[in-house]
């Protein structure tokens, strides 16, 4: 089997950035790398994406709409990849509900641990990398990047409790989670990457 490995975070955290990083890494081991992100992965869950980012829906659609694009993306890129001994890595995942829908929305948690349990009872990521900043951190950098989607442009209050919801996940599965101190440089950032890396593969 390969590995898994989600990269998580509030919009403008970092964590694209350090996306290819780690795909160096992995293909200096001369294992195959499958590359993906979401909502999307799949051409369906790309549409399901544009809907996510850009419509205004019921926070339970928005929900839905997450959980069926990571449906289809657990099934024809996720587990064929790390069934053949590919690693995949993946630009969000689950915890990206529990922390948006969940945190900033505030949907109610056991609804998302139903979805979990639907969606991919039996797969979680071997490692996840969660990007932390305070918020005025992230939304300086967002504002320097690009047009804002749907929920680049929520209120701090939201983005605040997305934080804490991702704080809270990573405080409930440590063997899993690894928090990186986004407000360091990029380079310190890769060091401090590499050895997470080193230390868990
Ligand atoms: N450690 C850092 N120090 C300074 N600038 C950074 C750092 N990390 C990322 N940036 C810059 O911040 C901006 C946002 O970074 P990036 O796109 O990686 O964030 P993100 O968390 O993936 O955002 P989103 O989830 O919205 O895609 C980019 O311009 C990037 O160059
Ligand atoms: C998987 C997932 C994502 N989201 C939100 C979080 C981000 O604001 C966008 C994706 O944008 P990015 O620039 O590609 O990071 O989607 C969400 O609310 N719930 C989810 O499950």
């Amino acid at each position: 089997m390969g590995k898994f490995i989600t990269f998580e975070g509030i919009d403008g955290a970092g964590k694209s950035t350090h996306i290819a990083f780690v795909s160096d890494y992995i293909k200096r081991r001369g294992v195959e790398l499958v590359s993906s992100r979401e909502p999307g992965g799949t051409p369906l869950g790309e549409k399901l994406r544009e809907l996510v980012l850009h419509e205004k829906m019921h926070l339970e659609t928005e929900a839905l709409l997450v959980f069926a694009s990571r449906r289809e993306h657990v099934a024809q890129v996720i587990k064929p990849a790390l069934e053949r001994g590919a690693w995949v890595i993946s630009d969000r995942f689950t915890d990206s509900s529990f922390a948006y829908q969940g945190g900033g929305r505030g949907l109610d948690l056991a609804k998302l641990d139903a979805l979990e349990q639907w969606v991919h009872p039996d797969l979680q990521p071997d490692l996840t990398l969660l990007f932390d900043v305070p918020l005025d951190v992230a939304r300086a950098r967002l504002d320097a990047s690009r047009e804002l989607d749907k929920f680049e442009q929520e209120k701090a209050d939201f983005f605040a409790a997305t934080r804490n919801e991702y704080l809270r996940r990573a405080a409930q599965f440590p063997q899993r989670f690894r928090v990186i101190d986004s407000t360091q440089s990029i380079a310190e950032i890769q060091l401090q990457i590499a050895a997470i890396l080193d230390a868990c593969f």
